[in-house]
């Protein structure tokens, strides 16, 4: 939607996975929401529609917790039937061999400046899957049209970014100039990723750069994609 030459893009990282709850590295595992990630998704639907949001067409990932949060943000908001996208290019970044494991354990076993390294760092990735580990993408379905060689088996936010960013200038960003509004329900570290280059963040910033669950965050940009601000549109607090 282009209003007074202005525009408008919303994000929205997906409301809490059982795996926030429990709080295990998630990565591409594709766990559900929780009851409370259920209500954050109809508060942040219910939310756009209040302030009188109508998206033209939506982008999301391959995992249902982000699946299942545009679904709710759109029920709320009577829009269930725009054009929808789905990527692997937008799932969350791989956590490579820590998915599944408790991030304060991990942080007992390798100390808390190593974890944070392997959660906040832009270009540290955590140590990999094996290829003939049962989780390698390339043994799931949804993945059989990705040639296996571009299937990461952990990545830094660097390599999220180099998936993520094609993905956003190629298939996104033309809608946004011809004015159509989208929305891209994703996940914490695909949106870092984005929002790093959207708004020229830098290597050094983004470690410091977090983006709560489930609560719309909306971009206002210029016909060539400069960001004019961002905001929240309501205050949450960050899973
Ligand atoms: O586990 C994950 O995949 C992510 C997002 O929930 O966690 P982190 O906060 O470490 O980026």
């Amino acid at each position: 939607m282009k209003k007074d030459n202005c525009y408008k893009a919303v994000f929205i990282r997906h409301g809490q996975s059982e795996w926030n709850k429990t709080n295990q590295f998630t990565g591409w595992t594709d766990v559900d929401l929780t009851e409370e990630g259920r209500a954050e998704a109809k508060k942040a639907g219910a939310a756009l529609k209040q302030a009188g949001y109508h998206c033209d067409l939506a982008f999301t990932s391959y995992l249902q917790r982000a699946i299942k949060t545009l679904h709710l943000v759109l029920g709320e908001m009577d829009q269930l039937w725009i054009p929808e996208h789905k990527s692997w290019k937008l799932n969350e970044r791989h956590y490579g061999a820590l998915q599944g494991l408790n991030k304060t354990d991990t942080a007992r076993k390798y100390g808390e400046e190593q974890v944070k390294v392997w959660r906040r760092s832009y270009d540290v990735a955590p140590p990999p899957l094996a290829t003939d580990d049962p989780r390698f993408p390339g043994r799931d379905l949804r993945y059989a049209q990705v040639p296996p060689s571009v299937l990461p088996a952990a990545e830094s936010l660097r390599d999220t970014e180099m998936r993520v960013l094609p993905y956003w200038q190629e298939q996104v960003a033309p809608w946004i100039r011809q004015g159509k509004q989208v929305l891209i329900v994703a996940h914490g570290n695909s949106l870092r990723a984005l929002a790093k280059h959207i708004k020229q963040i830098s290597k050094e910033d983004i470690v410091d750069f977090e983006i709560p669950t489930g609560v719309p965050l909306i971009f206002e940009f210029t016909a060539d994609l400069t960001v004019i601000r961002d905001y929240y549109l309501y205050q949450e607090k960050t899973t």
